[in-house]
């Protein structure tokens, strides 16, 4: 009943009001009585009447004689009434214009208010309507009388009503401000209770109609942008087309009487564009197994020979790398076929839904990942690949799927990427991804088995190339499965003569199991106060390492490894170098490697280039190898809670240098904040494994872009290579708990942990290597004195002033202030300032 919600406006304002009201008179049918619609006709017409005398009312229209001479203004004589009701209007007019002011008008408009209500829906006159237009009258003169101030004129504004209220009352107590707050107040609040309508509700209604306008307007827009530029498009393929055609008439392929053919195209439609030519769609398994079983006792990897080693195995000789048998067997039977027509089906609907939408695509190849399945689309040509992207709820509702990403275009194709996920998951064992021959290749120098991609290709990484990597990810994503899977990578690979891990673990839970590890350079470490002294100590590890390599002459930690060692007890170490050419001349040349440690001689990292005593690493102490050092840190987060400067700035320094020493980082975290994972640190890894997030903001934070937050967790992540722009989907390899304990057993059964003590202590210490003043050599004793020559003449002391007076590096610099503070020459550190120098 379209009358109900007008009438109970009319009547009281408000609906609901009015129907209660009619609940309230009875079941009995209401029954129009014909004095509602003679009171009704009546009203209407003494509205109308008094409207539309006051909109045409003008003084002029006043007999000026008599009692209105003093209102009246001069006529012309003989000109006609302006006055719509003639001079009665004149008359009636000018008694609402002088009573109300401007506010007359609403007297006509309440008549007709009431005249409508009485006669179309027969409504009560409701007392709150009379009183609302009666407020609404009032308060309106006498906000124009305040707003106009005339302050003793009653023709003013708001007429003598107006004058009265406003100047004897409201101007008096509240004066001009404050009465036109609560006139406009209370004129708002009349108009509330005669509508029933909230203002602001009502304002926002406008609001959102008006932006629909404007965004109904906007996309007209770009529709017919698009039409044009297709219908150019369109234009220009036909006249190529009829100039292909007059050329072979001319040159007589085509009988000059053959009617030219031109591919007339109606326009302005998205289904008439041309669909390009596409290759047939194919549907392809990739969630299949494609290895063979390894026969039993088969391991990856081969420990090299004695011989290749030299002297490196020392206690290490009889360690025998880990087999395939330690991982679960892979089941026998395999996983489930993809259903041909369930595939079909979908990519069915995905083409109908964009079509319904006005987007004409061909099908493309449909490919089953062990997660997530890709359905390929090939867009007609013209079409914005963004407006596919738009439609991913959509796409979403049509497919009913959890979560859907859109690849538009697949990195590297023409095509457009749809990903859904499977229903059945296929899961990728690490026994699969180490039996794959890429695994074993020698190109990877730390290979790590990653996962495998949604085209069934291993994901094989290698750290020595990433050189560090971050894996980030929300809780139960797949985080430390994955951190499992690149330690037991490594494991297979190395003895603890080849590589050596520093684990932290602030968790204290995830990394326990791998405290027996022979591979661990100290027992994991829980506490975050001491990580900034391990970090410390990885740092100086590191100038260690470089300053090595520029006594023995090579640039890498690989040339270092593999150069010819000098025979110690017969040929004196100069003559070795003479014969010996420094490195293996096959290998190729690392400039990067080279610029690093020429850099690091410049800076003065690498200790006084002048004076080679000074450099601390004397012949017998330079080992025949190193091994790799490989930090593992499981939850920055903690650490950057602890002491965020110093670990960033730990991160930063071994981040930038360390790949060239055979020292690599691997940071996880849960929390992938921006005041966790910095930007230095970012800038410095740029290597990283997103499981899913939360939020598209947490994704943009580990890889800059979205993505991560479209994943359907469980392993599935997405890898940006080195050197890369292009992620890369996969599932990741999944190794269980008894596996990776298995594994570590069979490591610990072959050698003892064998914990450096001098290093424990080290960061048990803070993190130097040299625990005190009774360390300090000769060389050391003669830098102090020249660090206390720049003190006492710069009368301060800072580590960047004797970094850059005697051009030391930033470790050896911190150093000597410790030491001089410690010998009382200076005083103790206050945040960034220069210490206090005491030696005058
Ligand atoms: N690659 C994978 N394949 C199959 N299932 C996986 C994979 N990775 C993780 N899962 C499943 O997800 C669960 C949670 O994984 P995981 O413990 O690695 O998450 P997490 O991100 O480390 O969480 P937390 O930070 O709480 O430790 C695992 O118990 C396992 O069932």
């Amino acid at each position: 009943m379209p009358h109900r919600p007008m009438r109970g406006m009319l009547a009281g304002g408000n609906p609901d009001m009015a129907k209660s009201d009619n609940r309230k008179r009875g079941e009995a049918p209401e029954v129009p009585r014909w004095s509602n619609e003679v009171v009704g006709a009546i009203l209407i017409c003494a509205g109308l009447i008094a409207f539309l005398s006051v909109i045409s009312y003008t003084p002029r229209d006043l007999p000026s004689t008599g009692l209105m001479e003093a209102f009246a203004e001069p006529t012309p004589p003989g000109e006609p009434t302006h006055n719509f009701i003639g001079i009665v209007g004149a008359f009636l007019g000018f008694a609402q214009v002088s009573l109300f002011g401007a506010a007359g008008y609403i007297v006509p408009v309440a008549l007709i208010w009431f005249g409508v209500a009485k006669l179309v829906f027969d409504a009560r006159l409701w007392p709150r309507t009379m009183l609302g237009f009666t407020v609404l009258t009032l308060s309106g003169a006498a906000f124009m009388h305040a707003l106009g101030g005339h302050a003793d004129d009653f023709t003013g504004p708001g007429g003598v009503t107006g004058y009265l209220l406003a100047h004897f009352i409201f101007l008096k107590l509240i004066g001009k401000v404050g009465s036109l707050i609560l006139l406009g107040g209370t004129y708002l609040v009349a108009l509330i209770l005669i509508t029933g309508q909230r203002p602001i509700s009502f304002l926002k209604g406008c609001a959102a109609i008006v932006s629909g306008w404007i965004a109904a307007f906007r996309e007209r827009r770009e529709l017919t942008n698009l039409e044009t530029a297709k219908e150019e498009l369109r234009a220009a393929e036909r006249e190529r087309e009829r100039e292909r055609r007059r050329k072979e008439r001319e040159t007589g392929k085509v009988p000059p009487t053959a009617p030219a053919v031109t591919p007339e195209t109606p326009p302005n439609s998205q289904q008439e564009l041309p669909l390009r030519e596409t290759p047939a769609p194919q549907i392809f398994d990739a969630s299949q197994r494609r290895i063979e079983a390894p026969k039993p006792g088969d391991k990856p990897f081969e420990r090299k020979s004695a011989s290749h080693l030299s002297l490196s195995t020392a206690g290490f000789e009889d360690y025998d790398l880990p087999g395939f048998d330690l991982l679960d067997a892979l089941p026998e039977e395999e996983a489930p076929e993809a259903n041909r027509d369930e595939l079909l089906a979908t990519q069915r609907t995905i083409v109908e839904t964009l079509r319904a939408f006005g987007i004409e695509v061909t099908p493309g190849d449909i490919t089953r990942g062990p997660t997530i399945t890709r359905y390929e689309i090939y867009p007609s040509t013209g079409l914005r690949v963004s407006r596919i992207s738009q439609l991913e709820a959509d796409l979403a509702r049509a497919t009913c799927a959890e979560r859907i990403n859109i690849l538009a275009p697949i990195p590297g194709k023409d095509t457009v990427g749809i990903e859904l996920a499977n229903s059945q998951k296929v899961s990728v064992p690490l026994r699969e991804l180490l039996q794959d021959p890429e695994f074993r290749s020698a190109k990877k120098k730390i290979p790590l088995a990653l996962g495998k991609d949604v085209y069934g290709k291993t994901v094989i990484g290698d750290l020595a190339a990433m050189p560090h990597l971050l894996v980030a990810g929300a809780t139960g994503s797949g985080k430390s499965v994955c951190i499992n899977s690149i330690i037991a990578s490594m494991l297979f690979k190395f003895g603890p003569d080849e590589l050596r891990f520093i684990m932290v673990d602030p968790k204290v839970v995830e990394m326990q199991m791998y405290n027996k590890l022979p591979h661990l350079v100290v027992p994991v470490v829980t506490d975050p106060k001491k990580v900034v002294a391990a970090l410390k100590w990885v740092v100086n590890e590191m100038e260690k390492r470089y300053r090595v390599f520029a006594k023995t002459g090579v640039r890498n930690f690989d040339s270092f490894n593999n150069r010819v060692r000098p025979e110690k007890t017969e040929t004196p170490a100069e003559e070795t170098e003479q014969d010996t050419p420094p490195w293996n001349a096959d290998e190729e040349v690392d400039m990067e490697s080279i610029e690093s440690i020429a850099a690091a001689l410049e800076s003065g990292e690498l200790g006084p280039e002048a004076d080679e005593d000074e450099l601390p690493i004397e012949e017998d102490k330079i080992p025949d190898r190193y091994p790799y050092i490989v930090v593992l840190i499981d939850e920055l987060a903690d650490l950057m809670q602890t002491a965020p400067a110093d670990v960033e700035m730990c991160i930063a320094r071994i981040a930038q240098k360390a790949r060239a020493a055979g020292i690599h980082l691997i940071i996880a975290t849960q929390t992938p904040r921006a005041d966790v994972v910095t930007g230095i640190i970012k800038a410095n890894i740029p290597c990283r494994i997103a499981f899913q997030v939360s939020s598209q903001l947490d994704s943009r934070v580990i890889l800059d872009t979205k993505g991560a937050d479209k994943l359907v967790g469980k392993g599935d992540m997405l890898y940006l290579p080195p050197g890369s722009a292009k992620l890369e989907r996969s599932q990741g390899a999944f190794v269980s708990d008894e596996e990776v304990e298995r594994l570590v057993d069979h490591c610990a059964a072959q050698a003892e942990p064998n914990f450096e003590v001098d290093i424990q202590r080290s960061i048990d210490n803070g993190g130097d290597d040299d625990d005190g003043e009774e360390d300090i050599s000769a060389a050391d004793e003669e830098l102090i004195m020249r660090c206390i020559e720049v003190a006492r003449q710069e009368q301060k002391c800072s580590t960047s002033l004797l970094q850059r007076r005697l051009r030391l590096g930033y470790t050896r610099a911190a150093r000597m202030v410790d030491i001089l503070e410690a010998r009382g020459v200076v005083g103790p550190g206050d945040g960034a300032k220069p210490r206090e120098v005491y030696l005058k």
